[in-house]
């Protein structure tokens, strides 16, 4: 017998129920969910992540959808429980769903919504943040200043890496790879190599254009390739940022053969999945060569860190704050109310994922769609 959880109930006399496992930031999800006659009930334990025990109890035996988070487990446990409950809908908090088994959805005839494009600019910029602050060791030189240890300006205090002019490397271009190239070569002037099963037309159209914009005006140009593997990028690249879907092609691409693959002085960044890189591996490299930083917003056993990790200062380590913007944060409980709305309601899923705006406008009502359903086709509903 699932345990009971804490609650908070809006709209208690509401037609369709509808769940949140976490509260989310804003209200404007709440009110678009009450105002189609949805009771909505957010789940306000205190632990962070809930077992599956937990969501059971939530689900109960009657429920029109959930709104989940990546730390959950939705496999088929979850989504047999919710098809009992007459749920048509889950949806992740988040662009990434490596968390959900969504054959155990197409099984149970569940679709799943995840939000994409709302975060692609805010992660980005924390990819970019760690690049510079892993570059410029500014997380070292805080905790010197702030260890009252500063005593003078000093030639080879501090000294790190000038990115103008290096080689930004960026695996998995997509939304976000993209987003975070051009930041790093516009902003920059670095030159780009990028691996994707995928050609990124625009990026590449992108960097052309500035790279001319460049030389017309007398400066270096930047220039862009595509390497036809990972390792090429893995030993051309200065900085290297990870940004695919974590699935099985993807699990530990970053490895202990990898990691000896870089320059000896290159920078890794990860705001992707933790399990991309073989986190036992990195701490060995970091500890072995002491020139190589790496940037993490994710980790491998989240919320834990391999052992010794802590201890390395090459090492800048974030909580998983990469989308952590309050518009993004808003934007993605929004897209995330309105996908289980959308299949609660019966309306269609919106033809493209990659252009959500019209969900995000506060001063309209939202478009009468899905804005993402990852397994639409598989259920029939494309
Ligand atoms: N740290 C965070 O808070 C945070 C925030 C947002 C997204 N993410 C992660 O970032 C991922 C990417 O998000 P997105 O919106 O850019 O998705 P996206 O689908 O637009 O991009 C992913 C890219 O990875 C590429 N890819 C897939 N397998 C690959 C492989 N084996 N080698 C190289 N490239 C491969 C795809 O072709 C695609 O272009 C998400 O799936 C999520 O896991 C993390
Ligand atoms: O996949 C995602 O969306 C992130 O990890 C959280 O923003």
């Amino acid at each position: 017998m699932a345990k009971p959880v804490q609650i908070e109930v809006w709209n208690p006399n509401g037609k369709y129920r509808v769940v949140s496992t976490k509260p989310m930031p804003g209200t404007r999800w709440i009110n678009l969910l009450i105002e189609q006659d949805c009771r909505v009930e957010i789940c306000t334990e205190k632990k962070t992540i809930l077992s599956v025990e937990d969501i059971l109890a939530l689900i109960g035996d009657k429920c029109d959808g959930v709104i989940g988070q990546l730390t959950e487990d939705w496999g088929e446990v979850l989504f047999s429980a919710l098809s009992r409950a007459g749920g048509k809908a889950f949806s992740n908090m988040a662009v990434g769903y490596n968390n959900v088994d969504v054959n155990a959805a197409n099984k149970y005839g569940v679709a799943v919504g995840n939000t994409p494009g709302v975060l692609t600019e805010t992660t980005a910029e924390l990819a970019a943040s760690l690049s510079l602050a892993a570059a410029r060791r500014i997380v070292e030189a805080d905790e010197f200043m702030r260890a009252g240890r500063y005593d003078g300006w000093l030639p080879n205090l501090f000294v790190g890496n000038l990115l103008k002019g290096q080689t930004v490397g960026v695996i998995g271009a997509g939304r976000i790879g993209s987003a975070y190239a051009r930041m790093m070569v516009e902003g920059f002037k670095m030159n780009l190599i990028y691996f994707d099963l995928y050609q990124s037309t625009r990026l590449e159209k992108f960097v052309t254009a500035y790279g001319e914009f460049l030389k017309a005006n007398g400066e270096a140009p930047v220039t862009w390739r595509r390497a036809s593997s990972m390792d090429e990028v893995l030993r051309e690249a200065d900085v290297i940022s990870l940004h695919p879907v974590l699935d099985k092609t993807t699990f530990h691409l970053v490895n202990k053969e990898s990691l000896k693959a870089m320059k000896k002085d290159a920078i890794l960044i990860n705001c992707s999945r933790g399990p991309v890189i073989d986190e036992a591996a990195l701490v060995d490299h970091l500890r072995d060569n002491p020139m190589f930083r790496v940037g993490l917003d994710v980790f491998e056993d989240e919320p834990y860190m391999k052992p010794g990790l802590a201890d390395m200062k090459n090492a800048i380590i974030v909580p998983h704050i990469a989308s952590a913007s309050k518009w993004t944060r808003e934007g993605m409980a929004t897209l995330a109310a309105l996908n289980v709305l959308g299949k609660i309601k019966g309306y269609p899923v919106w033809s493209d994922p990659n252009r959500v705006e019209p969900f995000l406008d506060e001063n309209v009502s939202p478009p009468a769609a899905s804005p993402s359903i990852v397994n639409a086709k598989a259920l029939g509903n494309a």
